[in-house]
């Protein structure tokens, strides 16, 4: 594997007759915060969801050695253990508490007794920045980063390897973006967790991503460093770094 914990290799997804990934190649090594990237539409949640095995999908995804389309169920659920995974919405259950939220994947694959699942929720709590008196709260208490940051507690109960986050910054305001970006920096380099996230922001792609690829016309356009990925020509790819937004952003930057 070349120190890659994840090559997807030739990977086709097809929905009915349409093919919406056609024979996708891309390597994630265990450093990584790796971003996925490409316009509205063009597969990214759908590569995700196949590395995942949401989505059933043909040629090879290779995660810590194992082929998952070839491998048994039990093989496959032992890799999903080692899943962690934050959908854009966050999703938490409205009607539980944030400690009860996290607890959930615990309550569900453990028979650890209450007093230390309740010591790991509070533990994950922290490790996201959480402070302690959130366990007792209900997610409407919670401002939008407090909620990412809750969703992605529950992501890392299980002590995951990989996690996977859709679009994990949207919809919060820039300082709380940063907030964000520095925990998953910080989730990656102090535990050693490798981090798939897809995102539109160019902040994260250029503060924390290490490695990106671009997904176009359902093929890979480019994989590499963003810095790299940039300067691809491309018309999409100068939109979004030369354009409008990726203006504002350099014109910020100089500040
Ligand atoms: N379950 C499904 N059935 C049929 N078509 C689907 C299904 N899921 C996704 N698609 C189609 O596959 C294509 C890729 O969708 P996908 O959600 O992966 O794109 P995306 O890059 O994540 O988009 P966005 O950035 O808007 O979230 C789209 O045309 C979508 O309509």
């Amino acid at each position: 594997m070349d120190g890659n914990i994840i090559e997807v290799n030739d990977l086709t997804v097809r929905f009915g007759d349409r093919i919406v990934l056609d024979k996708v190649s891309i390597s994630v090594k265990k450093s990584d915060i790796y971003a996925i990237i490409g316009k509205s539409g063009s597969g990214k949640t759908t590569l995700m969801r196949a590395i995942l095995m949401l989505e059933h999908s043909e040629g090879k995804i290779n995660v810590f050695g194992v082929d998952i389309n070839k491998a048994d169920e039990k093989k496959r659920n032992q890799i999903k253990r080692s899943y962690g995974v934050m959908f854009q919405a966050a999703s938490l259950f409205t009607s539980l508490t944030i400690g009860e939220n996290v607890a959930v994947p615990l309550k569900e694959n453990s028979n650890l007794p209450d007093n230390l699942i309740e010591d790991i929720v509070r533990f994950k709590l922290s490790l996201v920045g959480l402070d302690d008196f959130v366990y007792d709260l209900y997610p409407y208490e919670l401002s939008g980063g407090m909620r990412k940051k809750a969703a992605l507690a529950r992501a890392l109960a299980l002590d995951p390897k990989v996690i996977f986050l859709d679009e994990p910054t949207s919809g919060l305001d820039p300082a709380s973006a940063d907030d964000f970006d520095q925990t998953i920096k910080r989730l990656n380099e102090l535990l050693g967790i490798t981090v798939i996230m897809i995102t539109h922001d160019l902040d994260s792609f250029f503060g924390i991503t290490t490695r990106a690829c671009v997904i176009k016309d359902k093929r890979i356009l480019a994989e590499g460093e963003p810095v790299n990925i940039k300067s691809i020509d491309d018309e999409w790819i100068k939109k979004i770094f030369f354009g409008q937004r990726g203006r504002k952003f350099e014109l910020w930057n100089q500040k």
